[in-house]
């Protein structure tokens, strides 16, 4: 196998006619780092991998694979190798040569490319199905055919486009794994898009989370789900209530902030004394119902949706000028003491569970 290479992209930016879809990205992946690319539809991940592999003209900036500048390098000479979502098996050919094919394009001899393909099939545990076509395979096995076939060029980065998205949810689990093993054993680099979030916190080391064409954060998933950067993060990650008001000045460490109903709430962190607007984001698992002392801070809201998730229990909690205020509580501490929809509680955290968030320049 190759060896890993870090990816660097410099100021990337993709314009289609007059609209940016990827706009001046600066990004380092460290060589052999699983790296998901996750966002919303639209927000310029696919873009951005299809650049990496030289699928797609970079319109600004500079993409770099270890020391080589790749940006007008042809996809089959950039050291990159690319999974598609719908895997694009071809279906006359058997899987020998569905998985030789690019040896065959580079004009590698029959027997050799052969050999290099079975190799490849008996990574993917696929060396017994050797003669079958895509057809007479299930999905999981078509995208062990697809990796195999993604890895024969010997690639120091493997870039995956939603390799997931076609699998049953018992299927995606599974296979999910097997990626992340196959990362750490082939140890090269790996960029995989996804718009799941817990597609990205299972495999990542690195989590780019992309909005409109940019980059929110960049870093591992225990930092995106500890200190999210910016709102969007927050709210799209779900871990987090996001609590908009403005800047009431810092006392002990703490930020203040009013709230539209006049209330006070605080968070780490600094907040301008300015009255300008700023976010804080409260840990959905860290607030607690009716709390029993009343050191942390909260509001009293009334309970508009309970769900049940069998370790836990979601309430939605309106209250305090705050729409769908999110709490996760275990489920044991829930059923002790249940509560039901248009119940009026207290919900308190502590101020060390609610962070202040950053605005991205513009
Ligand atoms: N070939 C194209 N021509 C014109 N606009 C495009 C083209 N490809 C993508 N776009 C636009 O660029 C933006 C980013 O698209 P991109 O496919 O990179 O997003 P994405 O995050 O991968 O979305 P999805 O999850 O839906 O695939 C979108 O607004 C999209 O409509």
């Amino acid at each position: 196998m190759s060896k890993a290479a870090e990816i660097e992209l410099a100021s990337v930016t993709k314009r289609y006619g007059s609209a940016v879809a990827v706009d001046a990205i600066s990004l380092r992946i460290p060589a052999g780092t699983y790296c998901c690319l996750l966002g919303p539809s639209g927000c310029g991940k696919t873009s951005t991998l299809r650049m990496i592999a030289g699928h797609e003209d970079v319109s600004d900036g500079d993409i770099l694979l270890g020391n080589t500048m790749i940006t007008q390098l042809p996809p089959a000479r950039r050291g990159t190798s690319m999974m598609f979502q719908s895997y694009a098996l071809f279906p006359h050919l058997d899987l020998i040569d569905n998985v030789a094919f690019s040896l065959r394009m580079k004009g590698v001899e029959r027997t050799e490319r052969r050999n290099k393909a079975l190799e490849m099939l008996k990574l993917m545990q696929m060396d017994g199905y050797a003669s079958r076509r895509p057809a007479q395979l299930s999905g999981g096995q078509q995208q062990r055919v697809a990796l195999a076939r993604a890895l024969i060029t010997d690639p120091e980065a493997l870039l995956l486009d939603e390799p997931l998205s076609a699998l049953d949810p018992f299927l995606k689990i599974r296979m999910r794994a097997e990626l992340k093993k196959l990362q750490t054993q082939l140890g090269i680099t790996f960029v995989h898009v996804t718009h799941s979030q817990e597609e990205a916190m299972a495999l990542a080391d690195l989590i780019v989370i992309m909005n409109d064409g940019r980059i929110e954060q960049a870093a591992t998933p225990r930092e995106v789900f500890e200190t999210p950067a910016t709102a969007f993060v927050a709210r799209f990650m779900g871990d987090h209530n996001v609590v908009s008001g403005r800047g009431a000045g810092s006392a002990d460490g703490l930020a203040l902030l009013d709230v539209p109903n006049g209330g006070k709430f605080a968070a780490t962190g600094t907040a301008p004394g300015d009255g300008a607007p700023i976010d804080i984001a409260v840990r959905t698992d860290r607030v607690r119902l009716r709390p029993s002392d009343t050191k942390g801070l909260g509001f009293t809201g009334t309970i508009s949706n309970i769900e049940y998730r069998g370790a836990s229990v979601k309430l939605s909690v309106d209250g305090a000028g705050i729409e769908d205020f999110t709490a996760i509580v275990d489920e044991r501490s829930f059923f002790e003491k249940p509560a039901s929809v248009g119940e009026a509680v207290p919900v308190s955290w502590d101020a060390g569970d609610a962070i202040v968030l950053g605005r991205l320049a513009t």
